[in-house]
């Protein structure tokens, strides 16, 4: 009897490419734990706002990042960090946070905080009885699951993105944060040798859902 195996999607790209809407879809569709690790530096960001941290002071950034204790709450389909006792809210999507998060997100400590985190999020998959995760992220194909079974990485033009965006009702500076996530030195956002990369911009969602769905379910049926 051969067993199901349990699949691990990383699914990488810049502001508004469209990878949340499409983890949402595909996690409901194969039945994988949705992980938004954008939302992981957002959280941990809009604490170290709270705490007043600044990420130009390694030292106040380092005592913070040992007194965090992180942990997880699966919403549905989706993965929440928890800070002590509190989950990640609404205010990890406000103006303050997006203007701060790839600074704190550029800092290797941090990052390397996150990193045992994010891996461990596929013992939360099993234990809640997913056939496997769809993570989305950054760097999530080429440093946190190079091994994964799919590797996507997508795109699409500035303009379209920040139509998206506006669409939304967002105040973002996304063509800043993409500067700055990709001319990081830790980690920075690239595609990884031998992801799929899809360009989103002339492409409806749906379309760029079915893409990744057909790859997916040569091992996984829906
Ligand atoms: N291919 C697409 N065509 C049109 N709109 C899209 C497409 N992909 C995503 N969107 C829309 O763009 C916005 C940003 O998408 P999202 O999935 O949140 O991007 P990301 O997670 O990469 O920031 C959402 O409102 C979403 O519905
Ligand atoms: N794996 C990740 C995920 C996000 N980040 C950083 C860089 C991004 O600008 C911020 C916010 O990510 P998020 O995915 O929420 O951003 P968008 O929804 O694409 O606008 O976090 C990262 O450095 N590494």
């Amino acid at each position: 009897m051969t067993s199901t195996p349990f699949l691990i999607v990383a699914i990488d790209g810049g502001a508004a490419s469209g990878k949340s809407s499409s983890s949402r879809t595909l996690s409901e569709r194969f039945n994988l734990l949705h992980v938004d690790t954008g939302s992981y530096y957002r959280a941990v960001t809009a604490e170290m706002l709270r705490q007043n941290v600044r990420a130009d002071d390694p030292a106040a950034v380092h005592a913070a990042l040992a007194r965090l204790a992180l942990g997880t709450r699966v919403d549905g389909r989706s993965a929440v960090m928890t800070l002590g006792d509190r989950a990640a809210g609404d205010e990890i999507r406000s103006r303050e946070v997006n203007d701060h998060v790839s600074h704190f997100a550029a800092i290797p400590e941090l990052r390397a905080a996150l990193l045992t985190y994010q891996r461990s999020q596929a013992d939360v998959a099993r234990a809640h009885g997913f056939r496997g995760l769809v993570m989305e992220g950054r760097d999530i194909g080429s440093v946190i699951f190079p091994d994964a079974d799919f590797r996507f990485f997508l795109h699409a033009d500035q303009v379209e993105r920040a139509r998206r965006r506006a669409q939304e009702g967002q105040q973002d500076s996304i063509a800043e944060r993409d500067r700055l996530d990709s001319s990081r030195k830790a980690s920075p956002l690239t595609c990884p040798a031998g992801a799929t990369s899809i360009d989103t911009t002339h492409l409806t969602l749906a379309e760029v859902v079915d893409r990744m769905a057909a790859a997916i379910a040569t091992k996984l049926p829906a």
